[in-house]
Order: C-alpha cells, then sequence, then structure tokens
C-alpha cells in the first residue's frame, strides 16, 4: 500500500490512474499542476508521483526538479504519464530528473498498473537522485533542444508561411501582368483610335508597352512578300531595341527564318518561349538578351483577313510570364493592333484617293489650259459635257453655251485647215492627237488653239469619252512673229536684216543656177551721210534713214529684196534677172528716188546715193562674194563723183587694194616720221604783206614720192587716223614758230587744219594747251581752221570749245565757208575771228554772178560780225582785183605762192614782206 500523488492539467488523466492505483490499493491523492502537486508532496509525503509534463504554471519537468532540489521529498519517487511525443528529449530529462518511468498517453491501463508496482519495488531500495549541478545543465540543454524544437516548427510554420506567400504572390504578379496587359491595351486602343501615322501608332505601341506594361523590349516587323520574305523592324522601344538593327528576320523557309519570328509569321500563332536561355528556336540573339537579363518572349502574330503581315514580339525580364490569361490578353491586343493598322492602312488609301481627286479636280479647274470633256456619242454629235473655268476665259462661252454641243463651234466658217481633217480622224478611230487649229472667241476674235485630243475608254475598251486640252497659242505665235522679225529685220526702217538678205541671196543664187539666170545685187550708201547725222543730229540721221528705205522699197518689184546692212547702206537682192540693163534701170530708178527733195524735221534737204551693182555669177559665185564686190563698185562711184551707179569690174578691186595699202602706210608715216607741213602764205591786200600762213600736210612716201594730203586726209578721216596726225600737225606747226621766233621772225601767225572729227575730240584744247606751253609761243600767233561741218555736228559743245580757246588765246577760222550747212544764228554765237571764202566762190569769182554774189555777201556779212575775211585759192589777178575792190582783209592763192617747204617760207618773209604781185603792189 501506497500513497501515490497523480499531478495532471486533465480531470479525466487523474482520474485514471487514481482509479487504478485504487484498484491495487494505494492511496491516490491529486494535484492540477506542479505547483499544486509539491505542496501535497510536501505535505503528505507520498512515495510515488505520477505527474504530466506538460501543464500550466510549473510544468512536469520543474516539479521534479524542484522536488529534487527538497533534499525533504528529493527521493520521492517519479514516474512521468505524457502525451509529449518528444520521447528521446524526455527519456533523457527524465534520467537526469530521476524519473523512474514514462508512461505515454495513452497508456494501457495494465502497463500502468505494472508500472507501478515495479516503482514502488525499486523504491525500497536506494536510488539517490542526480546532482543539482547536472541538472541544471541538462535542464538547460533539454531547454535548449526544446527551443530548437520550437524553433524548428516555427521554422517549419514559417515555410508553410513562405510557400502560401510565394503563391500568393505568384496570384498577385499574375494579376498585375494581366491588370498591366489591360493597361496596355486600354491605352493602345485609345491610340489605334486617334492614329493616323502607321509607324508612329506602332512606336507608341511598344512604348506603352515597356513603359506601362513593364516589358524589357517590345517591337513590331512587318512581313514582306518580296523574294526574300523579309521581315522588316518598323518600331521598337525597351533596353536593347537598338540591337534588333543587327538581326535579319525573314519568314521564309532558311537560317533566319527558324526562329520564333518566322514561325509566328508562317503559322499564324502566337510563340512563347519560357526560356531564353534554353530555348533551341532563340538564335543569336540569345546572348544579347540574355546579356540584359531577359528571360522569356512572346511572338504574337498579326494577321488581317487570314493574312500575316507581321509580328508584335515581346522580350521580358520575369520568368514566369506569359501565363495564358496574359497571352490571352495579349494575342486580343495583337489583334487590336492588325485590325487598327488594316483600318488605319485603308482609311490612308481612302484618303490618298480622295485627295487625288481633289487635286485633280483642282487641277482641272485651275488649269490655264482649257479643258473640255465630251462624249464619244457619234449619234449625238459628241456632246459637250464638261469645261472648266478656262475654257470661258479663253473662248467667251459660259459653260451652258458649249455644254450639250460640239467644239466644233470654235472653229466659225473657217475650214480650210489641214488639221481639222486631222483631228476629225483622230476622233473618229478613238485616238490621241495634237492639231494646232484657229478657232474663234465668242466676240469673233481669232486666236491660236493647239488642241490635245485623248480619248478615256470604259471598263471594256470602248471609247466612252474625249477629253481635249486647248492651249491658246496666240501670244506664243505672236511672239515667235515678232522673233522672226527682230531676226530678220532690221529695226529702224522694217526692211529685211543682213540675215534675212543673206537668206533671200542664197534661194536666188540656187533658182538662177537652176534657170540659168542671173541674180543682180545692189549697194547703196548715202552720200555725205556723215555730214548730215552730224550736223542735224542723230534723230534727223535716222529719219532720212528710214524716208530712203520708204522709197527704196517702192521701187522694186515683188520678189525682190531690200535689205538695210546698218549705218547708211542699204542692199537690193533683184532675183531672176535676166538682162544688165534690168539692173541699170533699177539702179538708176533708185538713184532717181533717193535724190528727190524730202523734208526731214523741218529741213528741206536733197540727198543723193551712191551705188553699186554686183551680178551672179558673173561678179561672183556666192553672197560674200557679190555683196563684197557690189561694195568696191559702190565705191567706186563715191570716187568718181557720187550720185551715181557703177557695175563691178574686176579692177576695181587693185583700187581697193590701193586703199588698203595706203591706209597701211599712213600709219606707218606717222611713226617713221615721213609726214611734213608745208606752209602757203596769207597776204593782207591792204598792204601786200606776208601776215602768216596755212600749214598744209604733205607726205613724202618712200616709194610714191610726194602724196598729196586730199589723197589720204579723207581716208585718214575714215580710219580715224586723223586724229593722231591732226595732234602731230598741232605739235609740229608749235614747233615751227618758235623755231622762226628764234630766228627773228615773230610777226607771223600759222593756221592749222583742224578735221571735223578732231575738233569734237575731248583733249583738243589740252593738246594744244600743251604744244603752246612746251613751245613756249603766244597763242595768238596760233590759228585753227575749222570746217562747217566740224562745229555744226554739235553747236552748242562747239560753243563751249571755242570759248575755251579763246580763253587760251588762240584764233579760230571758219575754213571752206559757205559749203555747208552754216546757221547765220550760229556764226555769230561761235565766237569765230575770221571766215575764209571757199575757194570754189573765188574760183568763178569773176565769171559767176553768184559766186560774186555769195563772196560779196560773205565779206559784208563777216564784216559786221567783225570778223575777218579770208579768200582762198586766189589765182588771178581779176580775182584779186575783185577782192580788193570789196574790201576783203586777207589772200591766200597760187597767184601769191604755193605751199612752200618752212624754209622757203622764212626766206619769203625775210626777203621782205610784200610779194613781187604787180596788183599788189600798186595798193601801196
Ligand atoms: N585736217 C587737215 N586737212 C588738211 C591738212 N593739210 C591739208 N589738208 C586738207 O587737205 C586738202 C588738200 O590740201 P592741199 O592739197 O594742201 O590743198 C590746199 C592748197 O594747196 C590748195 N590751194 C591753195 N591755193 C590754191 C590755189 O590758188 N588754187 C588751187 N587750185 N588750190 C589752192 O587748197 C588747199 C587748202 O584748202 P583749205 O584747207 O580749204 O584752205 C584740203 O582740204 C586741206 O584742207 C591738215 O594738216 N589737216
Amino acid at each position: 500500500m501506497a500513497k501515490i500523488l497523480v499531478i495532471d492539467d486533465h480531470a479525466v488523466n487523474r482520474e485514471l490512474i487514481v482509479a487504478l492505483a485504487g484498484y491495487e490499493g494505494h492511496e491516490a491523492l491529486e494535484a492540477g499542476d506542479g505547483a499544486e502537486g509539491l505542496a501535497i508532496v510536501r505535505a503528505q509525503r507520498p512515495q510515488l508521483v505520477i505527474c504530466d509534463i506538460l501543464m500550466p504554471n510549473v510544468d512536469g519537468y520543474e516539479f521534479v526538479r524542484r522536488l529534487r532540489a527538497d533534499p525533504e521529498i528529493a527521493h520521492t519517487r517519479v514516474i512521468f504519464h505524457t502525451a509529449n511525443y518528444h520521447e528521446r528529449e524526455v527519456r533523457h530529462l527524465a534520467g537526469i530528473l530521476g524519473v523512474s518511468r514514462i508512461l505515454v498517453k495513452p497508456c494501457d491501463p495494465e502497463v500502468i498498473v505494472r508500472t507501478i508496482a515495479e516503482v514502488l519495488a525499486e523504491a525500497a531500495r536506494e536510488n539517490p537522485p542526480a546532482s543539482d549541478a547536472e541538472f541544471e545543465r541538462e535542464h538547460l540543454r533539454v531547454l535548449t533542444d526544446k527551443l530548437a524544437a520550437k524553433a524548428e516548427e516555427l521554422e517549419r510554420r514559417a515555410e508553410d508561411l513562405a510557400s502560401e506567400v510565394e503563391t500568393r504572390k505568384l496570384a498577385e504578379a499574375q494579376l498585375r501582368r494581366v491588370l498591366r496587359a489591360r493597361k496596355v491595351m486600354a491605352e493602345c486602343n485609345r491610340t489605334l483610335v486617334r492614329a493616323t501615322d502607321e509607324r508612329r501608332l506602332l512606336a507608341d505601341v511598344c512604348r506603352f508597352l515597356v513603359e506601362l506594361g513593364n516589358y524589357g523590349i517590345a517591337w513590331v516587323s512587318l512581313a514582306w512578300h518580296d523574294a526574300d520574305c523579309t521581315v522588316e523592324t518598323v518600331a521598337a522601344a525597351g533596353e536593347g531595341a537598338a540591337l534588333l538593327k543587327s538581326f535579319r528576320f525573314s519568314w521564309g523557309d532558311n537560317a533566319c527564318g527558324n526562329g520564333p519570328v518566322g514561325e509566328a509569321v508562317r503559322t499564324r500563332e502566337a510563340q512563347i518561349v519560357r526560356d531564353i536561355a534554353t530555348d533551341p528556336r532563340v538564335g543569336r540573339w540569345r546572348e544579347a538578351a540574355l546579356g540584359r537579363g531577359y528571360q522569356a518572349a512572346a511572338v504574337l502574330p498579326l494577321v488581317f483577313e487570314h493574312e500575316t503581315f507581321g509580328v508584335l514580339c515581346i522580350v521580358t525580364r520575369e520568368k514566369e510570364a506569359f501565363d495564358a490569361d496574359e497571352l490571352e490578353l495579349l494575342g486580343e491586343l495583337a489583334d487590336d493592333i492588325a485590325y487598327g493598322i488594316h483600318t488605319l492602312r485603308a482609311r490612308v488609301v481612302q484618303q490618298r484617293t480622295e485627295e487625288t481627286l481633289r487635286l485633280r479636280n483642282r487641277a482641272i479647274d485651275e488649269s490655264i489650259n482649257a479643258i473640255v470633256i465630251s462624249a464619244a456619242d457619234r449619234e449625238a454629235d459628241n456632246p459637250v459635257l464638261y469645261v472648266n473655268p478656262a475654257f470661258t476665259l479663253m473662248t467667251g462661252y459660259a459653260p451652258e453655251e458649249i455644254i450639250g454641243r460640239n467644239t466644233r463651234l470654235l472653229i466659225g466658217n473657217d475650214w480650210d485647215q489641214p488639221d481639222i481633217e486631222r483631228l476629225r480622224e483622230a476622233v473618229r478611230r478613238g485616238r490621241d492627237a495634237r492639231v494646232v487649229l484657229r478657232c474663234y472667241r465668242k466676240d469673233g476674235s481669232l486666236f491660236w488653239n493647239e488642241v490635245s485630243l485623248a480619248s478615256m475608254h470604259d471598263p471594256s475598251g470602248r471609247v466612252s469619252h474625249f477629253i481635249s486640252i486647248f492651249n491658246d497659242l496666240t501670244d506664243r505665235k505672236r511672239y515667235e512673229a515678232e522673233l522672226e522679225q527682230q531676226a530678220n529685220h532690221d529695226a529702224l526702217t522694217g526692211l529685211a536684216n543682213r540675215n534675212l538678205l543673206n537668206d533671200r541671196l542664197q534661194q536666188a543664187m540656187i533658182r538662177a543656177q537652176r534657170n540659168a539666170g542671173a541674180v543682180a545685187v545692189m549697194l547703196l550708201d548715202i552720200d555725205r551721210f556723215k555730214l548730215i547725222n552730224d550736223s542735224l543730229g542723230h534723230a534727223v540721221g535716222d529719219e532720212l534713214i528710214c524716208e530712203v528705205g520708204r522709197r527704196l522699197a517702192a521701187c522694186v518689184r515683188q520678189g525682190d529684196t531690200v535689205a538695210r546692212l546698218g549705218g547708211d547702206e542699204f542692199m537690193i537682192v533683184m532675183p531672176e534677172l535676166w538682162a544688165e540693163s534690168d539692173a541699170a534701170s533699177l539702179a538708176a530708178k533708185v538713184l532717181q528716188a533717193v535724190s528727190a527733195p524730202m523734208r526731214l524735221s523741218g529741213h528741206e534737204m536733197v540727198v543723193t546715193g551712191s551705188l553699186g551693182v554686183a551680178l551672179y555669177p558673173r561678179d561672183g559665185e556666192s553672197a560674200a562674194a557679190l555683196v563684197k564686190n557690189a561694195d568696191v563698185a559702190m565705191y567706186r562711184a563715191k570716187e568718181q563723183g557720187r550720185n551715181d551707179f557703177r557695175f563691178y569690174a574686176p579692177e576695181m578691186n587693185a583700187r581697193m587694194l590701193e586703199r588698203l595699202e595706203l591706209e597701211n602706210g599712213l600709219r606707218r608715216a606717222l611713226e617713221q616720221d615721213e609726214l611734213e607741213l608745208h606752209y602757203q602764205p596769207k597776204v593782207e591786200l591792204a598792204n601786200g604783206r606776208v601776215v602768216g600762213a596755212e600749214a598744209l600736210i604733205r607726205w613724202r612716201h618712200p616709194v610714191l614720192g610726194m602724196v598729196s594730203p586730199a589723197d589720204f586726209i579723207p581716208l585718214a578721216e575714215e580710219t580715224g587716223l586723223i586724229v593722231p596726225i591732226g595732234e602731230w600737225v598741232i605739235n609740229t606747226a608749235c614747233r615751227q614758230l618758235k623755231a622762226w621766233r628764234e630766228e627773228g621772225l615773230t610777226g607771223v601767225s600759222v593756221a592749222v587744219n583742224v578735221s571735223a572729227r578732231q575738233f569734237q575730240q575731248e583733249d583738243l584744247v589740252g593738246v594744244l594747251g600743251e604744244a603752246l606751253r612746251a613751245s613756249e609761243v603766244p597763242a595768238r600767233q596760233l590759228h585753227l581752221e575749222v570746217t562747217e561741218s566740224g562745229v555744226m555736228s554739235n553747236p552748242e559743245r562747239t560753243i563751249v570749245i571755242l570759248r575755251t580757246l579763246k580763253d587760251i588765246g588762240v584764233l579760230v577760222s571758219l575754213d571752206d565757208f559757205g559749203t555747208g550747212y552754216s546757221s547765220l544764228n550760229y556764226l555769230k554765237r561761235f565766237l569765230i575771228d575770221s571766215v575764209k571764202i571757199d575757194q570754189s566762190f573765188v574760183a568763178d569769182l569773176t565769171t559767176s554772178s553768184e559766186d560774186a554774189a555769195i563772196a560779196r555777201m560773205v565779206i559784208s556779212l563777216a564784216h559786221s560780225l567783225n570778223q575777218t575775211v579770208v579768200a582762198e585759192g586766189v589765182e588771178t589777178e581779176a580775182q584779186l582785183d575783185f577782192l580788193r575792190r570789196h574790201r576783203c582783209d586777207e589772200m591766200q592763192g597760187f597767184l601769191c605762192s604755193r605751199p612752200i617747204p618752212a624754209v622757203e617760207f622764212a626766206n619769203l618773209v625775210r626777203g621782205g614782206a610784200c610779194l613781187p604781185l604787180p596788183r599788189v603792189s600798186r595798193l601801196h
């Protein structure tokens, strides 16, 4: 019989042991936990305690530890009755704590009874408990283990929790992906609706996928149906998108087409690359993708109406991407994009079509060419259906006045046009044509119409309409006519110019050759035209040329050509000449017409012409030769007295050559000092004294001997050589005056001739001033003899020059007075010092009452203007007598002396101022 304490926080467990102990005759005590149990042990001192381990407050271990710690009760036997499944640990701690047995709940009652019995039996034997330190250590270890177990359990729970969290995370990620795919879709759809540009739309889609969808790269490639089955990337976004350029994709059955892109195009099914690292379809871009952390990819075909025209490719860094839900959405997105692109393309095509249509309409409406559309309906007379506004502008007909009618309305009655038949033929055969017609506006005015006709066909190929474009060529025709006129006619007279003349001459020569006929070429030059031009001005000169042109045109037959070659030169081509006399008749008629009096700008005048005739083929076989020879003949006519015509003769060429040689020789003469001055004395009639001399040029030609100035001065004037020659004369005369002065001849003056051309030279005054300065000769000793033509060409300028000469002190004589066109008014204003009566009047002074009257009038006029009168060319005493009687002041002439070299002149003056003239001597 023993006292047994049962400690358990569960009453049922206590009751079972208590019942068993009671059945075995033991006294059973009960406690709900360790603390209560200890109190009972101390108070009742049971031999055995059957104790649960896991209890509130003080558990089984603590109970035993405190039990062993109390020496009074330390020896008490303890059995653990526990459900704790940590059996190894329990046994270990139980061992340390000196727990006798461990009964594991639920335990067979028999085992309980037997165990109680055994332990009680052992209790009888001494079984000392373990030490405190060892217990502490062991207890600590047990606690640690317990903690470890707890930790392990917690870890397990944490793992479970983590797994649960992971599952939730995955779900969340999946949800996120779906959400973002929806977001991308929503944004893409919004953009699709507004899109106007395909490439921009695709770029936006790719950007949304990367920015909103958080995908790594997104790109769209278009699949072309070309020979290489090219797949061209047209839009891309994301990190590494630029790399795409270096990869070639294709959807063909080739190395580049074996990847998911080619596959998606071919199969029209989405291709998913779950693991870029291992998927064998990923080709050369695997490394680049992995290098950027990309894990998976989806290639979605863009299909419209069973045709794949591209792919949408999406690459992501997420491993678990592209689950079924996400793929479904991305597939929808690809379909939307495909549809959007198709719609956009259709819209673009439609817009282009509409724009083209609008443009065409505008082009037709705004075309400066008239456009007419007519129905190809012969029965209805091909009526006009449409005309553009330019038609009305061009023709004056409003649309309602032409629509329903035929365009032949514009032809009026002008049916004799070869192009009308061509146009008709084109309409009959339904062919295109371009013709130029004379058409008539509503107001009846003519316009040149270039009509371009094109036929339009209906789907069956039948000509349904005609479209005609009218181009008004009137201005162009006018312009062409003007150009033709300018190119072939002289602007001043409207006569043919050299171009047209050459053309006509060529044609005439060809015809003459064919018919064994002849052609006359006549060259007319107006005599002394330069004089008229210079003295009366260019406007009068132009008038004169026009008048002569008119007169020539009036003389010729139809078929002859009158041309102006320039200046005062005219040419007449007389084709089909049968007799030389016909040419002579025409030449005479022309000269007569030219010399008929004419009135130009208030001037009554008579001009003459000189004319040369050359005949084809006799005088030349080319146009150039004929013109040249007519020119030679004309010069001959001039040389031989003007106002006449000459037929060309071969020997005339020799004369021309002479002229040429003379010109060259004259140039050389200046350089090689072949010129010299002779001096013709001027004698005062009152006392017979030599008061001066006229310097007259002479050319000592090395071969020809002395050449008369009458032979070379006109040529020098023509060629301009007169200017340097005149300068030489002034300088030489001044040097001679200086020499004479140095020899003591101080009282004589020298007059130099100044030609018209030289007189108008800018630097005449400068040349004079320099010559006087260099020779130190007083200016009054130098006289200038100017001709009427020289001063009258520009009277206002003459006045200025003469005033300057006056300022210098040089005296001026008007030479050859009475032969030109001097105005008496100018004679007064010109500040002339003396007037020279031309020798042509002096010659007939005693035989012609007119010349005598002119001489008297000149003397009286000059005297009234305080001018000295010099008579030139005095050869007879009768002339001298006349001049003396009419109080002429000075004379010059062979009666007194011919022009003589300087030395002779000096001797003459030194020999006595008076010349041995019987009548003159009587003056004294
Ligand atoms: N611009 C220049 N013209 C000059 C110059 N030297 C001469 N001339 C001009 O050449 C023309 C011919 O001159 P020339 O042969 O010297 O004849 C002159 C006289 O010799 C000649 N004369 C003089 N007296 C008589 C005479 O009694 N009878 C007659 N038959 N002839 C005579 O007259 C000419 C002078 O004429 P003009 O000059 O009009 O006084 C001639 O036009 C010269 O002007 C020159 O340096 N520069």
